[in-house]
């Protein structure tokens, strides 16, 4: 099948991690979604820039309507931002029957409904997934995930530069203007930061998330919005002090006759898992009558974070377009003809550090047989830890423990391990085992 073709307005920050990741993971993508989805136009002011980021065979043009106007596009994706050319363009490319993929929250929330009243008009999609908490798939979550539910409230961390900007204040003492410029240069920061900064941005993303859990307009207009920029460091200090952390919250809750929709520095309870989200990382509680408390965490900005929003758009609006409706969502997410073999490995292949515990008779040497044994097999040590013999509770002083930290090791491979070491005479029970993860 023809791949189908997206022509891309603005490729800065976002747009050059949705080029790279697209061209990266193009095998999988396609396996994903049925056909090949293929970047074959950029449209950007800086067109040196442009054509530096895409290299050959891609057409770059310095005119976005030009783009717009290409019968071959299937797909637009607006990554310039703000309210002005982008909406007129968003606008043109629905009118010229192209399906549009957006980040741009500050659009949709001021005028998504302009914008969607003509997209259901004209039978195009407007998909919007990065608008919102970047890569995290809230959009999908709401709408999809849990629609069984009344939902009653909705709170999030959304605004990745204030999250850092807060973090890194509190962490290294450092100034606010010094974190926003680092802000900045990561890419994290809005072209204006004092979207950022006074809560705007946040006000967007919470605006979009009322929309959709409660099913009413985007009423950007009816938010209250209050940043970070009157936050004093005492009260952050005082805030710790009392067991709370401050984070600048968007919320939006479901009440007696209507909906609260604000954005605030929020004191939350310091044991609450959203108050230990650091740094650009976003996270959203979402509270569903029948679900309880669901809570989703991860880069809610950045060049990568968000093109992996934009690119699972592409997907979904490339899915309607397989012959075969009921692989629109397959079920293994793979198209059926897709499946790979590849091979679940024996757990003898796993890699893994570990955690070991030797009970060992208290005397010279044993360590030495037991880490031979270690070094003898290639497994190299992380950590030892012995415990003084007084430790080991009613054994006396002639046990101990040796608590043993591995670095990676193949299963099979520490299975030899434990069988020597086992046979040790000095060994005195069955050795403890317990497999570590890092996760990060
Ligand atoms: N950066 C992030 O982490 C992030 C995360 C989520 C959403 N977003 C949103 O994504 C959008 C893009 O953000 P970004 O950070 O990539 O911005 P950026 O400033 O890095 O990129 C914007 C690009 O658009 C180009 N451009 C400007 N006017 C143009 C025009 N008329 N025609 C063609 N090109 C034009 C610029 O030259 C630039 O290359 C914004 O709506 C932003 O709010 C950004
Ligand atoms: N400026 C935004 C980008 C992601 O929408 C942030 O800092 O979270
Ligand atoms: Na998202």
């Amino acid at each position: 099948m023809k791949p189908i073709q997206v022509g891309l307005l603005g490729i800065g920050t976002v747009g050059s991690g949705t080029f790279n990741v697209l061209k990266r993971n193009q095998e999988e993508i396609t396996r994903r979604a049925g056909r090949s989805i293929q970047i074959t136009m950029v449209a950007d002011l800086d067109v040196e820039r442009a054509r530096a980021a895409v290299g050959e065979g891609v057409q770059v043009v310095n005119d976005a309507r030009a783009v717009i106007a290409n019968p071959e596009i299937d797909i637009v994706v607006e990554l310039i931002g703000g309210y002005g050319i982008a909406k007129a363009l968003v606008l043109e490319a629905i009118a010229a029957g192209k399906h549009v993929v957006t980040a741009n929250k500050a659009l949709l929330a001021v005028h998504g409904t302009e914008i969607f009243a003509a997209a259901q008009a004209k039978g195009v999609m407007v998909a919007f997934e990065a608008a919102v908490a970047g890569g995290i798939p809230i959009i999908k979550a709401l709408r999809e995930g849990l629609t069984a539910n009344r939902i009653q409230w909705v709170a999030g961390i959304i605004n990745g530069t204030t999250n850092f900007i807060l973090s890194e204040m509190r962490d290294k003492g450092l100034d606010f203007e010094v974190v926003l410029k680092e802000a900045q240069r990561l890419g994290y920061a809005e072209a204006d930061p004092t979207f950022d900064i006074e809560g705007v941005d946040a006000a967007h993303k919470a605006t979009i998330m009322s929309a959709i859990a409660y099913g009413i307009p985007v009423q950007f207009d009816k938010a209250y919005v209050e940043g970070i920029t009157k936050l004093g460091a005492a009260d952050i200090k005082y805030a710790e002090q009392l067991g709370y952390r401050i984070k600048l919250l968007g919320i939006t809750k479901r009440v007696e006759g209507g909906v609260e929709l604000r954005v605030h520095p929020t004191l939350v309870p310091a044991k609450r898992l959203i108050a230990n989200v650091e740094g650009a990382m976003n996270a959203v509680v979402v509270q569903g009558d029948a679900v309880g408390t669901t809570l989703y965490y991860g880069k809610g900005a950045g060049s990568e974070p968000t093109a992996s929003a934009v690119i699972a758009d592409l997907v979904d609006i490339t899915r309607l377009h397989t012959a075969d409706p009921l692989n629109r969502v397959p079920h293994l997410a793979f198209q059926p003809s897709e499946l790979s073999d590849l091979p679940v490995l024996p757990m003898s292949e796993v890699v893994t550090s570990y955690y070991l515990r030797l009970r060992v008779a208290d005397k010279a040497g044993v360590l030495a047989q037991v880490t031979g044994i270690l070094a003898g097999l290639g497994i190299s040590i992380d950590a030892v830890l012995q415990r003084e013999a007084d430790e080991v509770a009613g054994e006396g002083a002639a046990q101990t423990d040796l608590i043993i930290l591995t670095h990676d090791t193949r299963e099979g491979t520490m299975n030899d391990a434990l069988a020597q070491m086992q046979a040790l005479p000095t060994v005195l029970a069955p050795i403890a085992r317990i497999r570590k993860e890092e996760l990060a």
